[in-house]
């Protein structure tokens, strides 16, 4: 272990040496913990992080100066369509996602090292529950999604296959996510095709460079932003693990949208087809001031701008045909082959600039009092997982519909968007719809028809309860067995039991 002399010279190096000024009064446990936090950091390192850091705070804030007259909306050519693409180029798309999963060569890649703060809860967003009638949580719902994209691909082309779950976890959620799903016994997964890893932290900064304490034995760090998969990658050799097993094609996700549709085939299929290295999905932007980045070009390259560096007038950009200009906004679905990932790993991360975000960072002062403040007093420095796509050789987007792949789950009830509340709404109303197209019919308590869908504005909750688990569809799929010309009273909850029970009978 590194010896506290050691550590100090290098803090002095670095001019962090505060970061030791509680030692003499600490116990020898804490002193070791302190040590083992401070030694892996490397002085030129923490030097250049803490400068960058100051220098970017000081910057004014908002958008880099003339962004705006650099950025431009997607060329058409790399903008794919599936909900206005005819129904036998979307089966294309869907067909060659399915054979790809067949083979073996796609894996799914989940961020989840975030902390929730909006959110408020101190545990990994994946464990939450948005109050569905079955109980089930963001990491259930995405794990059954799993295993029946897998049976799906699997009956097509009679095979079994396996699609890789990678977990990028952060020192905050890799402990609980672990022992949650082994508790779940991975949700009937083999956990050999589960691999979590853990992305790096950094630590916090002062506006005027200096590393914030947040005890008198522990420094404030925070996980290097989603674009520290790059460095998780490489750290912990996911990319060698990958070529193993075979997978060529990777989706990664975000842990929040309560529809992501893992492995999405028609998404992978599309970005096949095209030949595209590196992939988005989008939807189209609900308002201008929506907090979603937006994939468009700067400098005539593929990038995303994110919600906190686009300026509201760039933001309300309108097209000649009275949408907005800057409509595609990203949802954190992302397609990249392994190939690229590799370059990005071996070549490009150090070129990703951090972003800065400032925060309210817990911290020790001087006479050793833990404050909680009240403002903004510290910076973390984030990367951003899609500030790879200015390095694709063939960067596509793919807009979905919102209705059908998009509910981020943001912020705690309290907030009227992105919430529990509207996570689960928008969960029900799509299974009541798929119920609905399949030849449900749905009656209240006194026998009455509920009506049928578009009836209900879009904050409410659908007419009936109706939740089919992932097992049974995973995107509106094969209902019809065992729903066609049946009357159900709200709740139904389509389960594997309940499908079996309406399965018809053979004869
Ligand atoms: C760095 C990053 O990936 N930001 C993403 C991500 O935002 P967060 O506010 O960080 O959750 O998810 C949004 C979609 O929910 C997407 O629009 C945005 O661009």
């Amino acid at each position: 272990m590194a010896s506290e002399r050691d550590v100090r010279a290098r803090l002095q190096r670095s001019g962090q040496e505060h970061l030791l000024r509680f030692w003499a009064e600490l116990a020898p446990e804490p002193r070791a913990a302190l040590l083992a936090e401070l030694a892996p950091l490397e002085p030129e390192a923490l030097r250049e992080h803490c400068r960058r850091a100051a220098e970017a705070c000081a910057r004014s804030p908002g958008p880099p100066p003339g962004l705006a007259a650099r950025l431009r909306p997607l060329p058409p050519e790399r903008l794919g369509r599936a909900s206005r693409s005819d129904p036998k180029t979307r089966r294309r798309w869907e067909e060659e996602g399915f054979r790809q999963i067949a083979l073996n060569k796609v894996a799914v890649l989940l961020l989840a090292g975030g902390q929730g703060t909006r959110l408020g809860v101190t545990y990994p967003k994946g464990m939450y529950r948005v109050g569905l009638p079955s109980r089930k949580t963001l990491y259930q719902l995405q794990a059954e999604r799993i295993r029946r994209v897998e049976q799906l691909a699997g009956e097509r082309h009679g095979t079994r296959c396996t699609v890789p779950w990678y977990v990028m976890t952060s020192e905050f959620t890799l402990g609980p996510t672990a022992e949650f799903f082994r508790e779940h016994n991975f949700f009937h997964l083999d956990p050999a095709n589960v691999v979590m890893f853990e992305q790096r932290l950094l630590p916090a900064v002062t506006f005027d460079g200096k590393v914030i304490l947040e005890r008198k034995d522990k420094v404030a760090m925070a996980p290097d932003g989603n674009g520290g998969l790059y460095c998780a990658l490489e750290d912990h050799k996911i990319l060698e693990d990958m070529e193993r097993r075979g997978v060529e094609f990777v989706h990664v996700y975000c842990v929040d949208n309560i529809l992501v549709r893992l492995a999405d085939p028609v998404f992978i299929g599309f970005c096949v087809l095209q030949g595209a290295d590196c992939g988005a999905k989008v939807v189209e932007k609900a308002y201008p001031e929506e907090p979603v980045g937006v994939v468009c070009q700067v400098d005539g390259v593929p990038q995303v701008v994110e919600y906190s560096e686009i300026s509201p007038e760039t933001a309300q950009l309108r097209a000649s045909d009275g949408g907005l200009l800057y409509n595609a906004g990203n949802i954190c679905n992302h397609f990249f082959t392994r190939g690229f990932l590799q370059a990005v790993t071996r070549e490009f991360e150090p070129l990703l600039k951090p972003h800065v975000a400032v925060k309210k960072v817990p911290y020790v002062d001087e006479e050793g009092n833990l404050v909680k403040p009240l403002k903004p007093n510290g910076i973390k420095m984030e990367k951003f997982v899609f500030d790879v796509f200015q390095f694709a050789k063939n960067f596509v987007a793919f807009e979905v519909l919102r209705e059908e792949e998009f509910s981020p789950l943001k912020n705690a009830d309290s907030a009227d968007k992105d919430s529990p509340c509207t996570a689960r709404r928008a969960l029900l109303a799509q299974h009541y719809r798929w119920a609905l197209q399949a030849g449900a019919r749905f009656l209240d308590a006194h026998g009455a028809w509920l009506p049928e869908l578009p009836c209900s504005p879009p904050n409410a909750d659908p007419p009936a309860i109706c939740e089919i688990s992932p097992l049974v569809s995973y995107s509106g799929e094969g209902l019809e067995v065992y729903l066609q010309g049946r009357e159900f009273q709200s709740p139904l909850i389509l389960d594997e039991d309940q499908a079996r029970e309406l399965q018809p009978q053979q004869p």
